[in-house]
């Protein structure tokens, strides 16, 4: 069956596997959470193909410029393409109870509300307004640096990447990895393997980790590592908004 990623979203996969217990258990005892497929490879073309519609997105980065790495991304316009807007709405929903069990754990003093929409009216009041769901762009020698995507006080303790093109096949190199650093502890490296149409829920900013006395706080950094050759594309979705 055809899809239109812009206008109708194909995540039925996504809302039927995707159990808010498998995730909060992978994000606790690895690090992050890979889902099956997401989004059918049709629909990892249309989107890929959305970066060239320059309307439909407010901003863009070229990273070498801030020293962020290489390569460039842009990020979507209110209204996001409806595949986008339901996308983010269907992981929210899954991933708060998650964030809300995460906060527990760390002794957060956090509530998140259980749709999308009503954790955006806050951060909006809040003046966190702008949106985040962003493309990002790489050709060869590109890569993008260790980083936490912080955009004001209002924030959602994950965020997710969803892998357009083939990895090994459009292009080689170009792996995404977290770092993970814990008070008097060396860093602990992931290497993310993920296939097209694949998306990689981790954290936005602070990890757990288990320790004899309950859980202890990390701070979690992800990038690129350099693509070899070819060209790729992914998908960030953020859920907080930005401030002006
Ligand atoms: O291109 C990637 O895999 C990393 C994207 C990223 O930094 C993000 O989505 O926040
Ligand atoms: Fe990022």
């Amino acid at each position: 069956m055809a899809v239109d990623i812009v206008t109708s979203p194909d995540c039925g996969l996504l809302w039927r596997d995707l159990d808010s217990g498998v995730v909060g258990r992978a994000l606790l005892e690895q690090g992050y959470c890979v889902t099956g497929e997401a989004l059918s490879a049709e629909a990892c073309e249309q989107l890929a193909g959305l970066y060239e519609q320059r309307q439909r997105f407010r901003s863009q980065v070229q990273m070498q410029r801030v020293n962020f790495g290489r390569g460039q991304y842009r990020y979507f316009a209110y209204p996001l393409p409806e595949g986008i807007q339901r996308l983010r709405e269907a992981f929210y929903r899954k991933l708060v109870p998650v964030a809300n069990h995460w906060a527990q754990c760390l002794g957060l003093d956090r509530h998140w509300p259980s749709t999308l929409g009503e954790f955006l009216r806050e951060n909006h009041l809040q003046g966190q307004q702008l949106p985040t769901p962003l493309m990002l762009d790489y050709g060869p020698g590109d890569y993008n640096c260790l980083h936490q995507d912080k955009y004001g006080e209002a924030f959602f303790p994950f965020q997710v990447l969803i892998q357009l093109n083939r990895p090994g096949k459009d292009f080689t190199g170009g792996e995404f990895v977290l770092v993970e650093n814990q008070a008097r502890r060396q860093s602990r490296v992931m290497v993310v393997p993920l296939s097209r149409g694949q998306a990689v829920v981790f954290p936005n900013s602070l990890g757990v980790q288990r320790s004899s006395r309950g859980y202890s706080r990390t701070q979690i950094r992800h990038g690129v590592s350099q693509i070899m050759t070819g060209h790729r594309r992914s998908l960030g979705l953020i859920f907080h908004d930005a401030l002006k």
